[in-house]
Parts: structure tokens; sequence; C-alpha cells
């Protein structure tokens, strides 16, 4: 998968400290460094700086300027850095290659919205994204697209073709649901609705699919999970003692049948003063860390509360997609966190350990 030959062509020696520095790069995502196999290319100029081609084997193209800039410093010589994103071939379903369930142990922690914001800053971070919205309790994904009022369409009466908004597929089990008759909806029909849709949806080769959970712990809950061939899962929760009390069932739930939990991320973790600039923890603070080290996941994100998330959120922006907002920086590297986490949990026997720095 990765050619290495222009690599080794010629010249190897001067390429050494170059793949030595790339090595020695650390961050929360990069957390054992760049590897060699990944380095598709090196150019080196006549003014001996390098140009370097990546294949990177998760989404994390948004680090690339700083990976640059640590090489440069290192070896005091211009380094640029250039990258695609190509998963390994192994794929979980069909041709989507990881399923990650986006769930919640109680409703209106930001589930939805988080879940979205993952999904665009998985995009941009250079991998195929899909979203699937399996909340049978209020789905909200096409709204939070701007697809509110879109009809599934199909090509041959057999497969759904997916929506697409902003750079994403989507599909919905509010398209094949009414709402009105989730709460007599016992876990098999859930399952088998969630099934359908993954299914019969003509999703094309993904990298990530992400599936927002309806929220809680419940028969539905475990039974979906159950069904999905999930690669992991990201529990979204509030400060609140009885939100972490609830993120708390997630994690036990994820664990009785065997999908690692990648992270925790407190979302409206607090609110930034607009007149101090002093953040103002509302709900509490520091409940999600302790949760996620008792039971040994990272927190890979403490989302504030901001009216910029539900306003967008309203008028089917996403956020994460606006570079001038400061929380699109706070996706992205959630997002990088949890698709190395996703690697790394596949390729090395032994875990490598996820430290959430603040890059
Ligand atoms: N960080 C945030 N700052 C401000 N508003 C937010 C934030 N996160 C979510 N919201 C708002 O909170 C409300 C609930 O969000 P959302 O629908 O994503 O929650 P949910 O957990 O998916 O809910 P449900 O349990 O009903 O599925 C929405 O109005 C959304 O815009």
């Amino acid at each position: 998968m990765f050619g290495l030959s222009k690599l080794f062509s010629g010249k190897s020696a001067e390429k050494e400290p170059l793949l030595d520095a790339l090595a020695a790069y650390r961050s929360s995502a990069f957390a054992i460094g760049i590897e060699a196999q990944w380095v598709k290319e090196i150019t080196i100029n006549t003014d001996k700086s390098f140009k370097v081609k990546l294949e990177l084997p998760f989404a994390g193209k948004g680090e690339l300027a700083q990976i640059g800039e640590f090489v440069s410093n290192k070896l005091s010589v211009s380094v640029s850095i250039d990258a695609e994103v190509s998963l390994p071939n192994q794929c979980c379903f069909k041709q989507i290659k990881q399923i990650v369930l986006v769930a919640s142990g109680k409703g209106g922690v930001g589930k939805s919205t988080t879940a979205v914001n993952l999904a665009s800053a998985l995009e941009q971070e250079g991998a195929k994204v899909g979203i699937l919205d399996a909340d049978i309790y209020g789905p909200s994904i096409p709204l939070l697209l701007g697809l509110q009022g879109a009809e599934p369409k199909t090509l041959d009466n057999k497969t759904l073709l997916p929506f697409e908004a902003h750079n994403l597929k989507a599909q919905s089990i509010g398209f094949l649901v009414p709402s009105d008759d989730a709460t007599v909806w016992r876990g098999p029909m859930a399952s088998g609705a969630l099934n359908q849709l993954m299914n019969e949806t003509d999703w094309g080769e993904l990298d990530y699919l992400i599936v927002d959970m309806p929220p809680g712990t419940g028969d539905i809950q475990l039974t979906m999970s159950q069904k999905v061939p999930a690669s992991g899962a990201v529990i979204i929760t509030t400060p609140q003692d009885l939100a972490l009390a609830d993120a708390q069932k997630g994690i036990a739930m994820f664990n009785k049948v065997n999908i690692p939990v990648l992270g925790l991320i407190e979302n409206m973790s607090y609110f930034l003063c607009g007149h101090c600039g002093e953040p103002n923890h509302v709900f509490g603070k520091d409940g999600a860390v302790k949760l996620a080290h008792r039971h040994g996941v990272p927190v890979l994100a403490n989302i504030p509360l901001a009216i910029e998330i539900r306003e967008s959120s309203e008028q089917g922006q996403v956020i994460s997609r606006d570079n001038a907002a400061s929380i699109s920086a706070t996706y992205k590297n959630a997002a990088r966190v949890l698709a190395s986490s996703l690697h790394y949990q596949q390729t090395q026997n032994s875990s490598v350990e996820i430290l959430i720095t603040e890059d």
C-alpha cells in the first residue's frame, strides 16, 4: 500500500535525519510519531529544503503544518508536508472501513450536534465520511445538515441514495420511522430498522460512518449496539453529576457488548464570560476527566456552551467547518485523536497510551 521506492532511491543518507525527525514528532493524535512506512515521497530541493508526501492511515491532515514546523525546527531547514488519507483496506461493513457509535447516557446533552461536528471534522481531516441518524426518539441529523424536507431517493427501488450535505453522506432513521411511534419500540425493531438503513443505503466507499445513537442505555441501545459492526464508541456527556452517572452506564453497556470506548466528550463544559473572557463552569468541573480516568479512557474534548454552536445548528450549518470559529479546532483535534486511537487500537497489539495535550 505504501510505496517506498522513491523514498529510498538515491541519497538516503540525506533523508535519514528527516525520517528520524518525523519519528520524533509527538502529539495526542500522533502518539508514536510519523512512521517511516507512511512516507510516500521525499523531494530534496536545490536549496536543501524538503518536500514530504505522507499517506496517513487515519484522518489527521489538520496537523501537517505543526508536523512541518517541528521537523523544520529540528533540522534547521524548511520542510513542507503534504498528505493523503488512506485507511488500510480492512472493511468493517461493506465498503465502510470504520463505524463509530456516538452515544449518550441521557437525552439533551448535545449528542447529535457533537456527532455532526465530529463527522465533519473527520472529513476536513481528509477522510470520506457518512453520518447515520439512528436516534429513533428524535432524529435531528437532517435538520442539523440543513436537509429538512428532503425525501429519500432510490435509483433501483432496492437501495436508498444517501443525502449529501457539507461533504458528508447522510441517512436518517427518521425517514423510516414516524417519531411518535418510537416510544413503543422494542430493541429488535430498532436494530432491525438500523440494519435496514445500513444495508439498503448505497453508502459507497467510506472511511468512517458516524452513527448517532438514541440517548440512553436501555434495551434498545444495547440491542442496536450489538447488531452494528462498530469499531468503537464515543460517549457525550455534560459535567452534571446526573449526566456523568448515565455516561458511566454507557461505558458499562459498551463494555458488555465488547465495543471499545474511544473516549468521552464533555459538552457544555464551560461558558466563556462575554465580559471577562474567563471560563465559567456552570454545570460543575472535572467530572468527565475523573470518570474517564476511572475507566481508562481519554476525554477527547471539552466543548464550551456557546451560542454560536446552537445558532449554527439551527441554521443547518456545521460550526466545525467555520475556521474562524475557535471551536472548530477543538472538534478537529478531537476527530484526529479519535481516528488515531481507532488506528492504533487495530494495529498495535499493546495499546498506545493517548495523552491529550494542548495542541
Ligand atoms: N455546546 C453547545 N453549546 C450551545 N448549545 C448546544 C451545545 N451543544 C448542543 N447545543 C444545543 O442543545 C440542544 C440539544 O442538542 P442535541 O439535539 O445535539 O442534543 P441530543 O443529546 O442529541 O438530544 P437528544 O437526546 O434529544 O437526541 C440543541 O438546541 C443544540 O443546538
